[in-house]
């Protein structure tokens, strides 16, 4: 894999609720990452319009994480189609109706929009959980069951892939093939702090197990120079491949 390879996978979590900050962070890394990903903080705050003013026509993941019966799912996932991202997700855990329901209007959506259908993403277990957070909300077994059985699931509903932790990648790619998109955050290089997420990897452990995208937010946003710290990844990552 070459360098430009390895830094077209890594997408970065842009969590602000500032048009102004967004800008800025996306300006500093043009150019020098895969593509940007926008969830519930910047969503919320700015709407549609301020996903389209500050993503600048970059390669646009759409972390919106829908969770809700399949009717409403599948209306969120429609209107999300109409900002054009390559990567769009629901929880996996929403259940299979809901993920069919899911598929389906991405399919018509970007049909009838004449775009490129986004990759349709499972989310499985959020990185931020252990063991023990799943067996406080009643979910007994270690995460890693969970993950493989939500994927399976996502498989067979017509999914592209999954949001996973680095810690699931190997488990993943052998159950569900090489084509099945791996989408991972939980990504801590050595010199970054941890912060809330629980089960990670350094950027090039991902990368040589087997990531298709590499998601991160704090180790480069909140960097003293946010474009110096995306080319040092960058550049572990192209050492590592
Ligand atoms: O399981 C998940 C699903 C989504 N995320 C999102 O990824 C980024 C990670 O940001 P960091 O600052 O690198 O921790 C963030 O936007 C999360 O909402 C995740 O971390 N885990």
């Amino acid at each position: 894999m070459t360098g430009r390879d390895a830094r077209e996978k890594l997408y970065v979590g842009i969590d602000t609720q500032d048009l102004g900050r967004a800008q800025m962070l996306a300006e500093a890394l043009r150019g020098r990452v895969g593509g940007l990903k926008f969830g519930k903080e910047f969503f919320t705050a700015q709407g549609p319009d301020g996903i389209r003013a500050a993503a600048g026509g970059e390669p646009l993941f759409l972390d919106f994480k829908f969770h809700d019966i399949p009717n409403t799912v599948a209306g969120a996932v429609r209107s999300a189609c109409h900002l054009r991202p390559t990567i769009l997700n629901v929880h996996a855990s929403g259940g299979r109706a809901m993920m069919i329901a899911a598929a389906e209007a991405a399919r018509e959506a970007s049909e009838d929009l004449g775009h490129e259908r986004p990759w349709l993403i499972g989310v499985t277990v959020l990185t931020s959980l252990d063991d023990a957070d799943l067996s406080e909300v009643g979910q007994t077994g270690p995460a890693s069951d969970q993950v493989l059985r939500l994927a399976r699931l996502a498989q067979n509903c017509g999914l592209d892939g999954v949001v996973c932790s680095p810690r699931e990648i190997v488990a993943l790619r052998k159950a569900c093939g090489p084509d099945f998109k791996l989408v991972v955050p939980g990504i801590r290089p050595a010199w970054a702090a941890v912060g809330d997420q629980k089960r990670v990897m350094t950027p090039a452990e991902a990368l040589a197990a087997g990531a298709d995208v590499l998601v991160v937010g704090r180790p480069i946003t909140a960097a003293h120079d946010p474009a110096a710290a995306a080319d040092r990844i960058v550049e572990e990552l192209g050492n590592e491949s």
